[in-house]
């Protein structure tokens, strides 16, 4: 009996993926005057930021052109099944991982829509070796793909991913949106 191949397409999807007439990346580096006072040396990003307790602590590791490389040592603390990362943190270090490339770019984005194919479970103890690329820009939007690889940075790949990030203003960044989380009064409509 012949076991049917399994098809595994990369995760981009129509809207992850850059139409036609989109822009080849161009590396700049971060741009800091799209980085605020508040952002300014904030530790306390769950990404990356080393204040952040249980945070991600995502190590950024290198930039070549449009391409970043990061690395994500799993902890206890990021287990879902025991002794195996939680599905979600594996996607926050990929959105790390992503979001960076978008900022590399001389961007100031955020996350719009971010797709994840899991591959192989990613062991507590281990390394996750991070990559992330752009493909392509169009407008305000940042199309990025990317990879997690375990037992090194040529390892089997575990965690596939396809990202859009969307460029905004200084002022989503610098908005008081206390008022906005409170929760509606009762009886106003929805
Ligand atoms: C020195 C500094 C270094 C710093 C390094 C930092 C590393 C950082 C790493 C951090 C990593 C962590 C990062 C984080 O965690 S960022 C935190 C998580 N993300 C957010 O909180 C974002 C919340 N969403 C929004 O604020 C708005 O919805 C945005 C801003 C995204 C768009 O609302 P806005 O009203 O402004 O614009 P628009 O609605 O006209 O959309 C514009 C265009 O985009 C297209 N679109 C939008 N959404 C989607 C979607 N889901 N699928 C497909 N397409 C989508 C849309 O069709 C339109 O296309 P077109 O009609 O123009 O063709």
């Amino acid at each position: 009996m012949t076991t049917p191949s399994v098809r595994r397409p990369g995760p981009a999807s129509s809207r992850t993926t850059p139409p036609e007439g989109a822009a080849a990346p161009v590396a700049t580096g971060p741009d800091p005057r799209h980085t605020t006072e508040r952002m300014m040396d904030f530790q306390g990003c769950f990404g990356c930021g080393a204040d952040a307790a249980d945070g991600l602590r995502v190590a950024h590791r290198d930039v070549t052109g449009h391409e970043v490389r990061t690395e994500f040592t799993v902890r206890e603390a990021h287990q879902g099944a025991p002794g195996l990362a939680h599905g979600g943190l594996l996607a926050t270090a990929m959105d790390e991982t992503l979001g960076s490339v978008a900022w590399h770019l001389g961007k100031r984005c955020v996350t719009g829509r971010l797709e994840t194919d899991y591959l192989a479970p990613v062991p507590v103890g281990g390394v996750l070796h991070l990559r992330g690329w752009c493909t392509g820009v169009h407008g305000r939007k940042v199309y990025v793909e990317g990879e997690g690889r375990i037992g090194g940075p040529d390892g089997p790949v575990a965690i596939r991913a396809a990202g859009l990030f969307v460029e905004v203003p200084e002022e989503h960044f610098t908005r008081d949106r206390t008022a906005e989380a409170r929760p509606a009064a009762a009886g106003a409509e929805g």
